[in-house]
């Protein structure tokens, strides 16, 4: 049986355990809030997110105490928004994951070092990037937690142990690949975020779908541009861990941060917006970001540079709009 510790309590982190239990491993599940480990306990659901699952007690063990999950586990899975990763691990020694196989499910950059987040881990931990791995795909928690075909990407440097954790990952509804990269994939996660969001704002401004299938078609130039610029290699972007994931993000009803968008097009302030979401939108901070990561890199990048105006420098969102629909071809 494999041993398995899950680090957060949001959606995703939620959906994995889900996944993951199921399959029969056996997963110390780490939340923050003891009251949610308590209530986890109690009723077998999670109390803030995808209330309806009910978990398995024999195979899920919720605790508050990172450091006990962590010992138990051979593989570490990382599920909280990167803005958090830094103080959710901050109790962990850097030897703590030396024998451990890390994946992160986190699709967002570290805010602080605007760097990816199996790279902090890599650096913090002393860890080889060969331990690690990333969770791509087309995926949304809502749609796992109705058990709605899904498909999963894992991205690493070892395939070995992509393939590894492809098999804790396959069930009736989940297929699952593994993929010789990892910086790639998870800078085209952080990307495509940005533009999810962007079409929110879009939305938001009454623009329609005609607008956001160019918007998403000159994005899909935008990343190809940035991630050959960050880390060239050749890779397949109609790939679905890499296009897939940046559809089903810029069109769900399920989407984090096409969500958050859409109020800032309708006029909410980004904290109001934040406010009325019991969910983080990576997308916020991921255009800061890749932001300060372009200035070195010169990318043409005028989406993300749009969306940067928008939450950063509060130009009004109708104005960088505009200017993107004059660009856009
Ligand atoms: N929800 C989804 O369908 C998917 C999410 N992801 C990624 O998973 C990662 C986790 O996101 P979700 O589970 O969606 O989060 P969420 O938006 O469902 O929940 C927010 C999470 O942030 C935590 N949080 C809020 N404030 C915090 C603080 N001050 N300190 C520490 N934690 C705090 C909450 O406890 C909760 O775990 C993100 O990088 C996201 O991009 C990836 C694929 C699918
Ligand atoms: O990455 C995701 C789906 O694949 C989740 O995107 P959101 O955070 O916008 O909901």
């Amino acid at each position: 049986m494999s041993k398995i510790a899950v680090i957060g309590g949001g959606s995703w982190a939620t959906a994995l355990t889900k996944i993951l239990s199921e399959n029969g491993a056996q997963v110390g599940w780490w939340l923050r809030h003891k009251e949610d480990v308590q209530h986890l306990l109690r009723t077998r659901h999670n109390a803030r997110y995808l209330s309806s699952v009910a978990f398995d007690l024999d195979k899920v063990l919720p605790s508050s105490d990172l450091e006990e999950v962590v010992e138990a586990a051979e593989w570490v899975v990382l599920a909280v928004p990167a803005a958090f990763v830094q103080n959710a691990l901050e109790k962990l020694d850097r030897d703590d994951l030396k024998h451990k196989r890390v994946i992160s499910a986190i699709k967002g950059m570290i805010p602080s070092k605007n760097v990816l987040v199996t790279d902090y881990v890599a650096e913090r931990f002393r860890l080889p990037h060969e331990r690690l791995g990333i969770v791509a795909g087309p995926c949304h928690a809502e749609e796992v937690a109705l058990e709605k075909q899904s498909y999963l990407t894992i991205g690493a440097w070892d395939m070995a142990l992509a393939e590894d954790f492809c098999q804790l990952l396959r069930n009736r509804y989940v297929k699952a690949s593994p993929m010789l990269d990892l910086d790639g994939i998870e800078y085209c996660a952080v990307m495509k975020n940005i533009i999810a969001l962007t079409c929110g704002i879009a939305h938001g401004l009454g623009y329609g779908d005609n607008f956001q299938a160019v918007l998403v078609s000159n994005a899909v130039q935008e990343i190809r541009r940035f991630v050959h610029a960050v880390n060239p290699q050749p890779r397949d972007l109609s790939a679905s861990a890499y296009l897939g994931d940046l559809l089903v993000t810029a069109y769900s009803q399920f989407s984090r941060n096409r969500t958050f968008g859409s109020m800032i097009g309708r006029g909410y302030s980004v904290k109001s917006a934040q406010l009325e979401m019991n969910m983080v939108a990576e997308g916020y901070y991921a255009v800061k970001s890749i932001h300060e990561l372009n200035k070195k890199l010169l990318v043409n990048m005028p989406i993300a540079l749009a969306a940067y105006r928008i939450l950063y420098e509060k130009v009004a969102p109708a104005v960088e709009i505009e200017l993107l629909k004059e660009k856009f071809r």
